[in-house]
């Protein structure tokens, strides 16, 4: 699994490796959002078996999600959630479902439900029974019931990708910027390309606009290869070579720091340098392919590619980073022995690496995740390096910016000539931004006005302060959300008619009879305003009580009759008589 290792990180490695079954397990059903020291899971039922297949119960009523004690008694939970009146589960809601928790179907973690459905839907078949629907999901139980109990870190994950898709339309009307022409490779991309995508570091995922299309990494690479340097070689190695202070000057100046160092990592210099750090005793194609593995790793086996003529342009127009690599070899930078030619050319073969926003998003879930890919689970970077990584992307990685960046975005980033910015939100999520047009300093501008407009709508900001809110949204989740939030929740999402909300509800464990203080529940206003979906699936799904009385005396049936509601009125009478 780690292949990509030196013996110099075991124990990590063993750490996660040989983390035991039963605390996995039990990890999983009660861990924290994005903590560092826990695998954050790609695990299957086959790395369950041994009879391990227990979980922890808590003393709450049987029918709510945290006192499921098996893995059958999960898969039978998240049936009832799914199935419909006839007591199946159609194919496209299930795939519906996993959409609206941010679980796609090419994610390696669902591997197998995926390709039975296949075979179910070669035959034809598009609605599960129970028995079918658990033979299906089995494999992958563990992960799909944390996504139906909401124990990710974007519980309303549908909700805030909406927000996410508004912020993206609102960067459109930018038209700033110019599109960097120095090669032809980038001129010939559209002002308008513009594609951002998320993943979180339990692996949900959202993307809009051109993100499904390739661009070159140009200078977002350098964090990903600052952080297999110091994952490879230890942070003491590489800062013998190169400083951790911003320059205060252009990416691509020609100057050292006092001890005759580039300034950092995320400058050109800085950058060339590294490249003479990685494996030097090996062929220079061996030097590449090992980049690439790494960044494919890093990616979840996702989108990761080379683009040739791109490179071939690069080494035509890159005078400077000639002159720079010269420059360094001057001032005896690199290591003895260092083939300065070889470093040039590895330095911009990164460069010409491409990938996605999609692609990207899960690199950047992975430095969010500490070097772990949220979607395979394989420790990537080293903790410490990543750690290094976000610091120095956090003071230099947005050009000259990269001050006005923190203060006001505070949050590490790296931006690119292609167009590219990688945001980390660390412990949360990884987002790649994109679009061609760059602003006087070389940032993105639809990238830059959308990370402005995230941390202005999400307290994301590093120094925003959790305790005493602000007006931003937290969206992560809370082990404690307030009983007073969950009435609000219910209680509008019943008004709304809004189903999807209330299987959140559900999903979390809240109760679904609580009442506001005239005593009216989630039923009432329901019955009220002649939501029959939401009738239904409180009576069916939720086995609501349908005679809870408000504070005048009436139930549910009285509000159907009160305001006309023929067909709500009908399922409440019906109800009624069922219960005797
Ligand atoms: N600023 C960047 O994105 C790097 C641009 C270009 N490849 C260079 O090295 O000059």
């Amino acid at each position: 699994m780690h292949r990509l290792w030196p013996a110099l990180y075991h124990g990590v490695q063993r750490q996660y490796r040989f983390f035991p079954v039963c605390q996995q397990i039990t990890c999983l059903m009660s861990s924290k959002p994005g903590d560092p020291t826990k695998p954050s899971d790609p695990l299957t039922k086959n790395e369950t078996e041994n009879g391990e297949d227990t979980v922890s119960a808590t003393s709450v009523p049987p029918s709510r999600p945290n006192a499921i004690s098996s893995l059958p008694q999960l898969e039978d939970w998240v049936f009832r959630l799914l199935s419909n009146q006839q007591g199946r589960v159609p194919v496209s809601e299930f795939h519906k479902a996993l959409r609206e928790v941010g679980l796609w179907e090419n994610d390696p973690r669902l591997r197998e439900t995926m390709a039975n459905l296949r075979k179910l839907q070669e035959s034809h078949s598009s609605f599960l029974d129970r028995e079918t629907f658990s033979k299906c999901i089995t494999e992958n139980i563990v992960l799909i019931g944390r996504a139906f109990q909401s124990k990710f870190v974007i519980p309303k994950f549908s909700e805030f990708s909406s927000y996410i898709d508004k912020m993206y339309w609102s960067c459109v009307s930018q038209k700033n910027g110019k599109v960097a022409d120095y090669i032809p490779q980038l001129a010939r991309f559209s002002p308008d390309l513009w594609g951002v995508a998320l993943c979180t570091v339990d692996g949900q995922r959202h993307s809009i606009g051109d993100s499904d299309k390739p661009f070159c990494l140009q200078s977002c690479v350098k964090p990903l290869v600052y952080a297999t340097a110091v994952s490879e070689l230890g942070d003491k190695t590489v800062h013998k070579y190169v400083g951790t202070e911003p320059s205060g000057r252009s990416f691509n100046e020609i100057a050292l720091n006092k001890y005759n160092q580039p300034f950092n990592p995320m400058i050109n210099s800085g950058a060339i340098l590294l490249c003479s750090l990685i494996k030097p005793e090996d062929h220079q194609s061996d030097r590449f392919d090992h980049i690439l593995k790494v960044l494919k790793a890093a990616a979840g086996d996702d989108f990761v590619g080379f683009s040739n003529t791109t490179f071939l342009s690069e080494k035509a127009t890159s005078y400077r980073n000639f002159a720079l690599a010269y420059y360094l070899k001057e001032n005896q930078c690199f290591p003895p022995k260092t083939d300065l030619m070889e470093a040039l050319d590895l330095y911009l073969q990164h460069c010409s690496v491409d990938i996605t926003c999609e692609s990207g998003a899960i690199i950047a879930a992975t430095l969010a995740n500490g070097g772990v890919c949220p979607l395979t689970g394989e420790l990537v970077f080293h903790p410490d390096a990543v750690q290094h990584t976000l610091s120095l992307m956090h003071s230099c990685g947005m050009y000259d910016y990269s001050g006005q960046f923190a203060f006001q975005v505070g949050l590490p980033a790296k931006s690119g000539v292609s167009g590219g910015i990688m945001l980390v939100v660390p412990s949360v999520m990884g987002i790649m931004c994109w679009s061609p047009p760059l602003d006087s300093t070389g940032n993105s501008v639809r990238g830059l006005h959308f990370c402005k407009e995230l941390v202005s709508t999400f307290n994301f900001h590093h120094y925003d302060n959790l305790k005493y809110k602000s007006k931003k949204l937290d969206p992560r989740r809370h082990r404690d959300e307030s009983r007073s939030q969950q009435i609000i929740d219910i209680l509008f999402a019943a008004y709304n008619g809004d189903v999807t909300a209330l299987r959140r509800c559900v999903m979390l464990g809240m109760d679904m009879e609580v009442t506001d203080y005239d005593g009216r529940t989630a039923l009432h206003l329901a019955a009220a305003e002649g939501h029959v979906q939401v009738v239904r699936f409180l009576l069916e799904k939720c086995g609501v009580r349908h005679d809870l009385q408000d504070r005048w005396g009436q139930v549910p049936l009285d509000d159907a009759v009160r305001f006309g509601h023929k067909e709500t009125e009908e399922i409440l009478r019906k109800a009624q008589e069922q219960s005797g």
